[in-house]
């Protein structure tokens, strides 16, 4: 649907150059929700701009359903600008139109009927749940409400693709779920494929299928959330992951555990289908050993369940060896070090 191959951008400052995006390739198929997450300056907005045009690549190819973009007319180039909706931090509704004449704005630009623009803005209206705010301007409106007209406005030339930048960073946490749960909602009714950019983690987990880390313009370390999130290979990807799950307790707790006379904790991870089984307990109890769980939890994370415990075993050492041994043939486990506290 959307590819990138080799894509790069570079911006130049007087005498000095900015390598806003350095060789990136990615591949977002039909349907998908795919989340690029990065801090400031990664080259986040510069990747989604690239995608309508908004920029032009220093080299590489971006292509939406196979057809390179930088080598579209100008006149293919509206079309295919019609064919992308977008949205935005902070909003861009116009505030001199009301609510119904900002969402039938990029309409105007076609040749649809007067009446059909109507009825188009009434389905869109009652599709984000603001039937009752027509004719109101955007200044009466909550962030939310502003964002559910920026979501119609987007919507309004039936669009394949929906670009969100950074969509609910100004938003607070009850609000930017509604919005998420509307974005959901588009995907799933209208079958739009979703690129976002955003810098919480937490936006990544509740609705995206793939995603891609960004630092200084690269992209890291990319793929389905889920794996992503139960197995991190890069350190960025790590301290963003640990944003929205703490999966050690803090320091504090540790030097007491330590102090007490703790022993070696264990990190086990269990994915998807294998935590639902009684695993622990089945191979501790066969090699003569007891556990105590530290610390951890059991989520859902895309339909699937995944813990993270922290586990200390109780035994003859030769006994929690051949324990872990077994247990590593059916779960992820790894010694907590101590410079990991
Ligand atoms: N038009 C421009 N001219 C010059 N430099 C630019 C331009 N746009 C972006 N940059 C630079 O490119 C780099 C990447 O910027 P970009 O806005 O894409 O990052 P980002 O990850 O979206 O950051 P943020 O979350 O802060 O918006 C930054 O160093 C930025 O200063």
């Amino acid at each position: 649907m959307i590819e990138f191959k080799n894509v790069s951008k570079t911006f130049s400052l007087g005498k000095r150059e900015v390598h806003a995006v350095k060789d990136v390739s990615l591949s977002v198929e039909k349907g998908e929700i795919f989340g690029i997450i990065g801090f400031s300056g990664a080259g986040k907005s510069t990747l989604l701009r690239l995608v309508n045009m908004l920029e032009r690549p220093s080299s590489g190819s971006v292509f939406i359903q196979d057809i390179d973009v930088n080598t579209l007319s100008p006149k293919d180039l509206r079309t295919q600008r019609r064919n992308i909706g977008m949205i935005f931090q902070n909003f861009n509704l116009l505030n001199s139109r009301t609510v119904a004449g900002n969402i039938a704005y990029p309409l105007k630009l076609t040749s649809i009927s007067k009446q059909e623009v109507n009825r188009r803005v009434k389905e869109l209206l009652e599709f984000v749940g603001l039937s009752d705010k027509a004719k109101d301007y955007p200044d009466q409106l909550s962030g939310g409400q502003k964002q559910r007209v920026g979501i119609a406005r987007a919507l309004a030339t039936s669009p394949d693709i929906l670009l969100c930048d950074e969509a609910t960073s100004a938003l607070d946490p009850d609000t930017t779920a509604d919005i998420l749960r509307l974005l959901k909602k588009v995907n799933r009714d209208f079958g739009i494929t979703i690129l976002l950019i955003t810098h919480e983690m937490h936006v990544i987990q509740t609705i995206c299928d793939k995603v891609a880390v960004m630092e200084n313009g690269e992209v890291i370390e990319s793929g389905d959330v889920f794996d992503t999130f139960t197995n991190p290979q890069h350190s960025v990807t790590q301290r963003f992951i640990r944003s929205v799950q703490q999966d050690l307790p803090s320091t504090h707790i540790l030097k007491e555990w330590r102090a007490g006379g703790g022993g070696k904790l264990y990190r086990v991870i269990f994915k998807g289908a294998v935590a639902n089984d009684p695993v622990l307990s089945m191979i501790t109890r066969k090699h003569n050993v007891d556990f105590n769980i530290v610390y951890g939890s059991v989520r859902e994370l895309q339909e699937k369940l995944f813990g993270n415990l922290l586990v200390s075993f109780i035994g003859e050492p030769i006994a929690i060896q051949n324990a872990l041994t077994e247990l590593g043939t059916i779960v992820a486990v790894e010694e907590v070090v101590e410079n990991e506290c």
